[in-house]
């Protein structure tokens, strides 16, 4: 692995896991890493390689069975998600149902749903920010896929967290409104200071939004540094083969054309 990027020196810690390991079935999972206030980090790697398990260990949806995680320097390990002073949006599930997208985004500003006049007022801001005003009322079931990605977002704008865990926010909804949805996720992180972790298979998805890249295989951080020249690094055979770029004499075999062309 390579060094933990300069920045994380001059800049205040958000996120840091010393030692935490988990062993889900027959996967051993470790993480150490060290992640800067504000910092936007892609974490990228083979499926099963433990990237949804990283987020969701730091988001206290799993428990590791040892070592630590600290956000902004306080020991979460023992708090459950909603005291982490974080918000995750996953590539599906993001919403209630039954609730319509108002009530859903109040759900997270007061589980009780007891909301003052600012915190409808925030509400209100936060639709209109995604581009979802008058949507208040609609169930999720009435809005298109990339209507509910942003009103996920807005959930998330809304609450204002300093931590925000994506994982595959934007898959399935198309390059342009990917790279839309970005842009609205990078200037909610401005307004917020929020640190983000994204989980991405693109990674051109990565180099719109991330600054830094987190390579995972076999539930380890195998490779991390700046999102610039890290997909045309060649030291990382892992890194190569899952990008496609691996001139292996096994992988170019896999990858040279069948002798007879196909009828
Ligand atoms: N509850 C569980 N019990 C046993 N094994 C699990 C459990 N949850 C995850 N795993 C295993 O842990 C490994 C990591 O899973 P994880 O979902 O974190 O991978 P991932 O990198 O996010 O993959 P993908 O890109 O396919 O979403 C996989 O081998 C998975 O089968």
């Amino acid at each position: 692995m390579t060094a933990v990027s300069s920045a994380t020196s001059d800049r205040a810690v958000a996120l840091q896991l010393e030692g935490v390991q988990l062993q889900l079935g027959t996967s051993s999972m470790h993480f150490d890493l060290s992640r800067p206030t504000g910092s936007v980090t892609a974490i990228m790697g083979p499926s099963g390689s433990g990237k949804s398990t990283l987020l969701n260990l730091i988001a206290g949806f799993l428990t590791a069975d040892a070592g630590r995680i600290l956000i902004e320097g306080i020991d979460v390990g023992h708090l459950p998600p909603a005291r982490r002073g974080l918000s995750m949006v996953f590539q599906d599930n993001n919403l209630f149902a039954h609730l319509d997208i108002a009530t859903n985004i109040g759900l997270g500003l007061d589980p009780h749903l007891k909301l003052t006049a600012d915190q409808k007022k925030t509400i209100e801001a936060a639709l209109e920010r995604v581009g979802l005003q008058g949507f208040g009322r609609r169930l999720p079931g009435t809005l298109s896929g990339g209507e509910r990605q942003r009103a996920a977002l807005a959930r998330a704008f809304a609450r204002r967290q300093p931590l925000l865990l994506l994982d595959e926010p934007f898959d399935g909804l198309g390059p342009g409104l990917a790279a839309d949805m970005i842009a609205l996720m990078l200037e909610i992180r401005r307004d917020v200071g929020a640190t983000v972790l994204m989980v991405t298979h693109d990674p051109d998805e990565a180099k719109m939004a991330a600054g830094h890249v987190l390579f995972l295989s076999k539930g380890r951080i195998i490779a991390e540094g700046a999102i610039d020249g890290f997909f045309e690094r060649r030291d990382v055979p892992e890194l190569a083969r899952y990008l496609g770029t691996d001139s292996s004499p096994a992988t170019a075999a896999q990858k040279r054309p069948p002798t007879s062309p196909l009828p």
